[in-house]
């Protein structure tokens, strides 16, 4: 049997050479390239979003006050990044550790339905579906895996609502033998000029 051909290295030394051949995805709607056609019922939610929120369930020491930045960014296909960063804050706002972390993608659906995948640093990845209107989509999970490290989730349950520049979202998680309970919530505002993303 033949083998297959060795891969060409490409030589990678300048900074230059380290730029992506391909451009970047931005979370600014007044950029280039343009926001796909099939995105048009997701198109309010790219951008940056920062602020504050609430955690809390009926197994942890809470509630905690936390902080989040959600960046939610295209490249002109028709799908988009979403990326969230939380911080702890204590009771007086000041920065305690970093918190969840998820990243992942939107897609649109058909007749109003909205795909939401995301993978959390913690071994969860969920599958979420749902409704998407005016300034509000809904969603919820149709599975949520786990690795073998993982807390046991079952399933989940966020909705955004968006007003003005204010972006307010809550999650209900049924997990750990618990039922469908609310663990997070909170609200966001735009970070005015999202800008390019990762790549140039
Ligand atoms: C802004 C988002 C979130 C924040 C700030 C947050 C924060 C927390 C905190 C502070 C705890 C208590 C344990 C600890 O200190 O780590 C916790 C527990 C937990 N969270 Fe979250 N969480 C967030 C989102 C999520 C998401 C998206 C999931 C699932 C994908 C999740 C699943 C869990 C689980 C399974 C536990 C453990 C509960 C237990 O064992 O009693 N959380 N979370």
């Amino acid at each position: 049997m033949r083998s297959p051909p060795a891969p060409r290295l490409v030589r990678v030394s300048t900074p230059e050479e380290f730029r992506e051949p391909i451009p970047g995805d931005t979370a600014d709607l007044g950029s280039r390239p343009p926001l796909h056609d099939a995105c048009a019922p997701l198109r309010e939610l790219v951008g940056v979003w920062r602020g504050e929120g609430e955690v809390d369930y009926p197994t942890i020491d809470g509630p905690f006050r936390f902080g989040q930045q959600v960046t939610v960014s295209h490249d002109g296909r028709p799908f988009l990044r979403h990326q969230a960063r939380a911080w702890l804050l204590d009771a007086k706002g000041a920065v305690l550790r970093p918190a969840a972390w998820e990243t992942g993608f939107w897609r649109p659906g058909t007749e109003g339905r909205v795909e939401l995948l995301l993978t959390h640093a913690t071994g969860l990845v969920d599958l979420f579906h749902g409704s998407a209107q005016p300034g509000r989509w809904e969603l919820e999970t149709d599975a949520v895996l786990g690795t073998p490290t993982a807390k046991q989730v079952e399933a989940a349950r966020r909705t955004y609502a968006l007003s003005e520049d204010l972006l307010d979202y809550a999650e209900s998680r049924a997990m750990v033998g618990q039922p469908m309970t609310p663990h997070v919530s909170a609200r966001l505002r735009r970070v005015p000029s999202g800008g390019r993303q990762d790549t140039p």
